[in-house]
């Protein structure tokens, strides 16, 4: 780190500077912030992409008095750099370290924590409007993506925020024409037609200056100029919303910023309404690597800064990957196959089966509650629709699965990723709720597999019911189990016992596994003689088989990657309740808490899900030394 940087401790020492000071602090801060991502991992091109926003947001608002909100706050680590946690960075995601995404806790300079997008326009204006309530002069800032801004929550808040007249409410649209992958959808066609009629109109009436001519604009500039003659520009559709449009600028360029800035914090405390400032910038930004591929450089892993990434050295397939090929071979078998995506082409494992089959792929955007009743529609007509969905996006769209597709009992699939705990991302991504939030509507099927093959047989299962259905599936690889390219359907709602206890003279344990759980479960019975069984279903959960182990055993211990509050212990109880069963029980996973970010090791071991919390917390139960038992 050179000299500048570290005297920021916080934004105050940044006003302290001249403005001619401030390229090279922003030079300094990039650097450092490659050199830090490098070593922890994290989300790096998008932060690349706010280095001079940051500073000059910070230069001339008065935060943290004026509110600052980071539309999902992957790209907020310039702002962590510059708000007093630099010294942490080396921390970032870990552990015990500081977050990825704005925390209120963590930081007077977090207003609000993000992680899920298009938030930040509607918190914003919370802000705004309790700040007046409270007779406060601020201004409350959002910063949104163009891929975030794609969201109906967006448009919801701009709706209502547009009608308040003389609200200090500043809305910044950090355009580079990306999501994780390249932005999509008409909201991306229009932002590329007001940028070339913007510009156009600008530069016929000699207003260059406006638009400051550095290189993302000028490049784009230089390929419209031809086709943008005569164009006619008409007011934004962010003007018709009622807010005062300034833009597009360039993002990276500091010269521009800071005046435009100024300008929009004044115009925004003289009374004149809510404005919309919209930025251009590029994905990447300053780091050739993830300028030119600024997918693979959105959330990477440790990387050498002078090599960059490099292939993973790993030969286990992730769940993700098993969807992937799953869903191309099912396709292949099944012309009525649709897959559906909210932007995560990538991380759903779908980069693929667009290749090949791209008139059945739709990438909808940040959209989940439109993917899941677009799904809907897609049923209604014969379609059969795989929606692949991170477990914790699906949240967004829980009125959507339970009115437009279980209500009318739709066949669509779920492959419901990252389910259970997610790691570094921490508890905004952690996939925990699924479970109850699922097996309580009717007519929805949800399965969990314990490995990668029987990940690949309950999709198939799944999609042949015609029923709604979710297969969930956690982050990362299984414990490498073979998987064959065959598609086969498993007996529906029925598990497998995959040990059997033969102790006679001790109490008879059985445990009850969901998911993934299985394995730690098997080694777990070795100490106790106990009896396994691989639930795979939790709707419809195999009653039978929990009755049969309940009246044959003296213990029933059910295991699962998710919150036990309502969770699939919950209903293995409520069905042994149902029968008249009483047994004593012990229903082990997720506590009723949020889970910070961490190695998932980690965290499954601070939640007893490890093998050694599993044997401990059973050997208290039966009121044995849990320590002789482990041994
Ligand atoms: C509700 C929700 N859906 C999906 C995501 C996953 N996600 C995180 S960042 C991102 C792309 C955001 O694009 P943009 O707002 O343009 O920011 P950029 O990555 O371009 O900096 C997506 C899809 C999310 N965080 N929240
Ligand atoms: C910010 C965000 O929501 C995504 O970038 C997310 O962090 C991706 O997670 P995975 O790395 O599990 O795909
Ligand atoms: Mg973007």
């Amino acid at each position: 780190m050179t000299d500048l940087l570290k005297t920021i401790n916080s934004p105050a020492d940044l006003r302290e500077l001249t403005r001619e000071q401030l390229p090279g602090l922003s030079q300094e801060l990039r650097d450092f912030l490659v050199d830090s991502v490098s070593k922890t991992g994290g989300h790096l091109s998008s932060n690349l992409g706010t280095v001079e926003l940051t500073v000059a947001l910070h230069y001339v608002f008065q935060t943290p008095y004026d509110r600052l909100i980071w539309d999902v706050g992957h790209q907020s680590y310039p702002h962590k750099i510059l708000t007093g946690r630099r010294d942490k960075m080396d921390t970032l995601r870990h552990y015990g370290g500081i977050s990825g995404f704005p925390r209120r806790v963590e930081s007077e300079y977090d207003t609000f924590g993000t992680a899920h997008s298009s938030t930040s326009i509607s918190a914003a204006l919370g802000m705004a409007l309790g700040a007046r309530a409270q007779g406060e002069k601020r201004v409350a800032v959002a910063v949104i993506g163009d891929g975030a801004m794609s969201a109906g929550m967006a448009f919801e808040a701009l709706n209502n925020g547009g009608i308040h007249k003389d609200l200090p409410l500043v809305v910044i649209l950090n355009d580079n024409d990306m999501s994780i992958s390249p932005a999509v959808g008409a909201l991306n066609r229009y932002l590329a037609r007001l940028m070339s009629g913007r510009f156009y109109a600008a530069t016929k009436k000699g207003l260059d200056s406006v638009l400051s001519m550095a290189p993302p604009l000028r490049e784009f500039a230089k390929r419209l100029e031809e086709h943008a003659k005569g164009m006619v520009v008409p007011g934004t559709i962010f003007e018709e919303f009622g807010f005062n449009y300034i833009g597009p600028i360039d993002g990276h360029d500091l010269d521009s910023l800071i005046p435009t800035l100024q300008n929009v914090r004044r115009l925004a405390l003289e009374g004149e309404g809510p404005q919309f400032l919209h930025i251009v910038t590029k994905k990447g930004q300053g780091y050739k690597l993830a300028e030119a591929d600024p997918i693979l450089y959105h959330g990477p892993g440790k990387f050498d800064p002078a090599k960059g990434i490099t292939p993973a050295a790993s030969v286990k397939k992730t769940f993700t990957q098993v969807f992937g090929d799953w869903l191309c071979d099912m396709a292949e078998a099944d012309k009525r196959l649709v897959g559906i995506t909210p932007a995560m082409r990538e991380g759903s494992g779908m980069v693929d089966f667009e290749a090949r089959f791209p008139d059945r792929y739709f990438d909808v955007g940040i959209a989940e509650q439109h993917a899941v009743t677009f799904a809907g529609g897609l049923a209604c007509e014969g379609m059969k629709p795989v929606v692949a969905i991170y477990s914790t996006f699906l949240q967004r769209g829980y009125d959507q699965l339970i009115h437009d597709v279980a209500l009318q009992d739709l066949p669509v699939v779920f492959a419901l990723d990252r389910s259970g705990l997610v790691g570094a991302d921490g508890a905004t991504h952690a996939g925990v709720y699924d479970i109850p939030f699922i097996r309580c509507i009717p007519n929805m099927l949800l399965m969990a597999p314990a490995d990668e093959a029987e990940c690949r047989d309950l999709l198939t299962t799944a999609f042949k019911q015609n029923h709604p259905s979710a297969v969930r599936y956690p982050r990362g690889a299984g414990v490498g189990v073979a998987v064959t390219k065959e598609l086969k359907e498993l007996p529906l709602g029925k598990g497998e016992i995959r040990r059997t206890s033969t102790a006679k003279n001790s109490p008879k344990v059985a445990i009850l596994a969901f998911g993934t759980l299985l394995y730690p479960a098997l080694e777990v019975a070795e100490a106790f003689d106990a009896t396994v069984a691989n639930m795979r279903f939790i709707k419809p959960l195999d009653t039978d088989l929990v009755c049969e182990l309940a009246k044959s055993h003296d213990l029933i211990v059910t295991l699962e990657e998710g919150a036990i509050g309502g969770g699939a212990g919950s209903a293995c109880l409520e069905a042994l309740s149902a029968a008249g069963i009483e047994v004593p029980s012990l229903v082990l996973g997720l506590p009723d808490r949020f889970i910070d970010h961490g190695d998932h090791a980690l965290l499954m071991k601070e939640c007893g899900l490890d093998v050694e919390g599993i044997t401990k917390a059973i050997a208290l139960k039966l009121g044995i030394n849990p320590k002789k038992q482990a041994a």
